[in-house]
This record gives structure tokens, C-alpha cells and sequence, in this order.
């Protein structure tokens, strides 16, 4: 089934260029949005990386310069005599004041007495079991993070009220001839992290919901402080140096970052920095950018069928004009061309084409017209002739051919009438019968034509006479009769005997004088039929033709 609308050549055109247009539209936007899609999710998860490695480089570089610092302490230290300390004990006040988060700094002999520190503290103190000076004979050692134990009596408390934690740095103190003198180390404040890492929130304050986490090598969080055993990382991290969307504890989604922390190559305590960043935050660009693809989307659609319309509207209009015309044609208007201003040559050609064939129609049309005008004409005028002819045929059916006067045909027809109007109207008519006396001698004694003009003179005198007020007709051979509408019995009387004195008096032929009889018979309402009138006037007639002829006898 053909949707309605759709059936138009311009409709058709339309979805097809913009439907094509459209798709190749949508191909585009699609591969823009998987390409942007992936670049900026990499960007943001590399730009986190980025974070953990500036932040990684920073602790890494804090740890080697406090290992540095220690072991050039432990050398600086070889050179003190156990009797006199003081040289060593400026050393330690030294480097104490140089760093601020340096909570202790002190010297154990082998025993692991401590001989020598900062401001005093532990002075004496037996640290023979403290991983620091265990592991401090053997080599530079850095020791994980740890709550004080000792010292958390002898120094202030940290203004949060969380509990102080140190990171220890120790070097083996040793003689000129090699033996282990004791152990130096210090104890720094794990907040110079906090120090370490405001430089790096510096950097990515902008970076809204960024949060950075040191962990160590079982994944316990190290840092922040605040946090400490509140929160845990997932447990599976993304790989070193990567990022991945992941879930964590509070059950949002978070992109991650992982890079390890590169430790100076006596101890290795395997923390990493962990950067996450709610992936909403994360992705709000790549959000954007689909926002951004989906205006683009609908712009370029309505680009595309716009355009599609234009181009299908460029092809559709010289057809639909030409129907147009052709429509004009149709409906009588005849100052109409096929316009042949079209850039398409087919156009061009079927215009050019409908233009002759107008043109030839046209030409037909107008030599059909003066025919049609011509036969009209004597078709018209061959009417009028027919009707003249009918006319004058029914004419002389209704004429008696010798006297020229009206015949029996045409008096029985009004006879007819005048019957049924007299039997309707209740209305008078009168009939005179006439008939030549002794005519048969006129005919022998002078011959037929004689007898046919003495015919003729009566019927003349009779139409003369009766004129308008009647009709005479020949009855047959020498008979005539006369019908006076309308007319009483005197008045007829007085027609019949005008009648029988003019007939009398004409010279019917050359000294030929002849006389005729006459009936007068009036309608009655008792009548069936017009004849019953006739047969009275007749029967007065033959009464007259007894009482010696030439004269007029009433039927009673
Ligand atoms: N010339 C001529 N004669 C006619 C015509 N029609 C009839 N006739 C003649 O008219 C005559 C009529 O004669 P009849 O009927 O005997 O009557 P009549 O001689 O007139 O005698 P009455 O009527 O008794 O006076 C006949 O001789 C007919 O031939 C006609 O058209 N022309």
C-alpha cells in the first residue's frame, strides 16, 4: 500500500537523497562519537596516571633525599670518638633544624643504647629491638610507616588528634677499621606527606573530586590520614601505570589510577599512589561531546532533508508547471504556454514537445469549430426549408386542388374542434351545405373544363362572401359547405341566402349563369357526433333541391 503523500515525485525524491544523505550523516556522527568517546575517556584515565606519576616522583624523591641525608649522617658520624659526643650531637641538631617533620634524630652504639639525639629525646633509651637499628647495622634501611611508640609520651600531639606516625631512615655507623660503631636514624613525621602531595593538589585542585591515596604493599591505605581504616581500595587495582573504571567501597563508580613508587634500592616497601575520580566528574567532557554529536545530529538531519527537499524541489517543478499548463489547457484557457525555461534537457524536450502537440491541437480544434459552425448552419437552414415544406404540404393536403379552397380533410378537422368546443363551451356554429343545380347539364352542354371553372367561380364567390366570419370548403364533386362558428340560425340563414343571390348573379363562364340549393342546419347538444350536424343541412338541402332548387331550406 502506497502511503498517501508519498506517491509524489518530489515526496519520493525527498527520502531517498535525504535518507541517503541522513545515513552517510549518522556513519559520521557514529564513528565521531566512538572516536571521541575513546580519546577523551583515555585522555581523562591518562590524565589521572599523570597525577600518580608526578605525585609517585615526588614521594620518590623525598624518600631518596631522606635516605641520603642519613647516610650521610652515618658517615659524618664514623668520624666522632665515643668519648666526646659533641661533635656528632652538633651534627644531629644540624640536620634536625634543616627539615621540620625530622620528629627524632639520634645515634645507638651497638648495643643499641641510644648515645646521641635531638634535643635529648630517648638519650639512653634501649632501641636494641626496634627494626630501625636491626636492620640499620646491615645497611640503609627505611622502615613502613608505624604509630610512635616511645616517643608518642616525649612529643606534642598532632593538631587533628590523630596519632603520630613516623617513617624511619637508618645507616649503619662504621669504625676505620670497618667495625660497627652504632646506628643512626630518624624518625620523620608522616605528615610531610601532606607536604609532599600539597604541591600535586596544587595541580589538580581544578580537577574536581580527585582524591589521592599512598597504599602500601598489602593495599592499606597509608594516606590520608583522616581516612585511615575507613576506607579500603577495591581489590582488584588497576594495573602499574593504568586506569580502569571501578567500583569502590561506597559503591560509586570511579576511574583509577595506579603508578608505584620508586624506592631507593635498599628497601623496596612497595606503596603505590592511587588516584581516583568519580567517572560522572571524569566523563563530563566526553558527556559533552555526546551532547555536542546529538545537536550535531539533529542539525545535520534537518540539514540533510532540507537540502534533499531543495534538490528534489529543483527536479519536481518544471514537471509540476508543465501539469500546471496542461491543467489550464484542460479548462478552457487557451492563452497558455509550455514554458521551456527549465536547465534540465529532458524537461526542456518533454515541454517542447507538449508545446507542438498544443499548438496542433489547437489548429484541429479551430477547423473543427468553423465546421461545426458551417454544418450548424445549413443544418438550420435545411430545417427551415423542410418545415417551409411541410408546411405547405400540409397546406395543400388541407386545399382542394381545382377551386383552391379549403377540402374535406380541412373541414372535418374543424369541423372537429368547433364540435367539441361548442359541446365544452356550450357555444353555437352553424353549416350551410350548397350544391350547383343541374350541373351535370352545365358539363354536357359546355364541356368538363367549363364545368371545372364554373366550380372554381362558385368556390371564389363563396370564400368572398363567408371571408372571416367562417371557413367554405368543397364538400365533393359540385357540393360545398360553409362553417360559421359561433353564429345563430338567422345569421346563417341570411350567409346561405347571400350565397344563392351572388352565385346566381356571376357570369360564371361567358353568358353562363348558374344557380345553386342550400341547407342550414344549427348544432344541438343532443349531438354525438359533428356529422349528425352535416346530415341535417344535407337533408335541407335535397329538401330545397324538391322545392325547385335555387333557394335555402332550415332544418328544423
Ligand atoms: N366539370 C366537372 N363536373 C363534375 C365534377 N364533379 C362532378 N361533376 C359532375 O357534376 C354532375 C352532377 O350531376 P348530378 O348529380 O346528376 O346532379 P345535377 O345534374 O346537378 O342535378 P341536381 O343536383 O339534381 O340539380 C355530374 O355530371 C358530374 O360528372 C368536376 O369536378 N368537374
Amino acid at each position: 500500500m502506497i502511503i498517501k503523500g508519498f506517491n509524489t515525485f518530489r515526496n519520493r525524491i525527498t527520502l531517498l537523497t535525504g535518507g541517503l544523505l541522513l545515513s552517510l550523516s549518522l556513519v559520521l556522527i557514529t564513528y565521531l562519537y566512538h572516536v571521541a568517546t575513546t580519546r577523551l575517556s583515555t585522555a581523562s584515565g591518562e590524565s589521572l596516571v599523570n597525577i600518580s606519576q608526578s605525585i609517585s616522583t615526588m614521594l620518590s624523591a623525598n624518600l631518596i633525599e631522606r635516605e641520603r641525608e642519613i647516610i650521610l649522617l652515618s658517615k659524618r658520624s664514623s668520624l666522632f670518638k665515643e668519648q666526646d659526643l659533641s661533635d656528632l650531637q652538633e651534627a644531629i641538631d644540624q640536620i634536625k633544624d634543616s627539615y621540620k617533620y625530622y620528629a627524632w634524630i639520634g645515634f645507638a652504639n651497638p648495643d643499641g643504647v641510644v648515645l646521641a639525639s635531638g634535643n635529648g629525646l630517648l638519650k639512653g633509651a634501649d632501641v636494641s629491638q626496634r627494626p630501625w637499628f636491626i636492620n640499620g647495622q646491615a645497611g640503609a634501611f627505611i622502615g613502613d610507616v608505624h604509630k610512635a611508640l616511645l616517643l608518642e609520651r616525649l612529643l606534642p600531639k598532632s593538631q587533628t588528634g590523630t596519632p603520630i606516625r613516623f617513617i624511619d631512615f637508618s645507616a649503619p655507623v662504621m669504625g676505620e677499621d670497618g667495625e660497627l660503631k652504632g646506628v643512626v636514624a630518624t624518625h620523620a613525621d608522616w605528615l610531610w606527606v601532606d607536604d609532599v602531595l600539597s604541591s600535586a593538589f596544587t595541580q589538580v585542585s581544578e580537577r574536581k573530586g580527585v582524591d589521592i591515596f599512598i597504599i602500601d604493599n598489602e593495599n592499606n591505605v597509608l594516606y590520608p590520614d583522616n581516612d585511615l581504616g575507613d576506607i579500603e581500595v577495591p581489590s582488584a587495582l588497576p594495573q602499574e601505570n593504568q586506569f580502569q573504571s571501578l567500583v569502590w567501597q561506597d559503591g560509586e563508580d570511579y576511574l583509577t589510577s595506579l603508578v608505584a613508587v620508586n624506592f631507593p634500592e635498599s628497601t623496596n616497601l612497595g606503596w603505590k599512589v592511587v588516584v581516583r575520580q568519580p567517572t560522572a566528574i571524569a566523563m563530563a567532557d566526553v558527556k559533552e561531546v555526546h551532547r555536542l554529536l546529538l545537536v550535531l545530529g539533529v542539525f545535520s538531519t534537518l540539514l540533510c532533508m532540507w537540502l534533499a527537499y531543495r534538490f528534489a524541489s529543483s527536479l519536481s517543478r518544471p514537471l509540476e508547471r508543465l501539469a500546471k499548463t496542461a491543467r489550464n489547457i484542460q479548462q478552457g484557457n487557451r492563452n497558455v504556454s509550455f514554458q521551456d525555461d527549465s536547465q534540465l534537457k529532458e524537461v526542456t524536450s518533454l515541454s517542447r514537445s507538449l508545446q507542438e502537440m498544443m499548438s496542433s491541437l489547437l489548429d484541429r480544434e479551430r477547423t473543427l469549430l468553423q465546421l461545426t459552425v458551417t454544418l450548424e448552419a445549413k443544418v438550420k437552414a435545411r430545417t427551415a426549408q423542410l418545415e417551409a415544406s411541410n408546411r405547405s404540404l400540409e397546406a395543400l393536403a388541407r386545399q382542394d386542388p381545382l377551386t383552391k379552397i379549403f377540402n374535406r380533410l380541412a373541414l372535418d378537422e374543424a369541423l372537429l374542434k368547433e364540435y367539441e368546443l361548442a359541446r365544452e363551451h356550450n357555444t353555437e356554429f352553424a353549416i350551410i351545405m350548397a350544391d350547383a343545380d343541374y350541373f351535370k347539364k352545365v358539363n354536357d352542354q359546355y364541356g368538363h373544363t367549363v364545368g371545372d371553372n364554373v366550380l372554381k367561380n362558385i368556390a371564389n364567390v363563396m370564400k368572398d362572401i363567408v371571408d372571416s366570419a367562417g371557413m367554405a370548403a368543397r364538400f365533393g364533386g359540385e357540393e360545398f359547405t360553409v362553417l360559421l362558428p359561433n353564429t345563430q340560425i338567422e345569421k346563417a340563414q341570411q350567409v346561405a341566402e347571400t350565397l344563392r343571390e351572388k352565385i346566381a348573379s356571376t357570369e360564371m363562364d361567358t353568358g353562363l349563369f348558374v344557380t345553386a340549393s342550400f341547407g342550414v342546419a344549427m348544432f344541438k347538444m343532443t349531438d354525438d357526433h359533428y356529422e349528425q350536424v352535416l346530415n341535417r343541412a344535407d337533408a335541407a338541402l335535397y329538401k330545397a333541391k324538391d322545392r325547385g332548387r335555387n333557394c335555402v331550406v332550415v332544418s328544423d
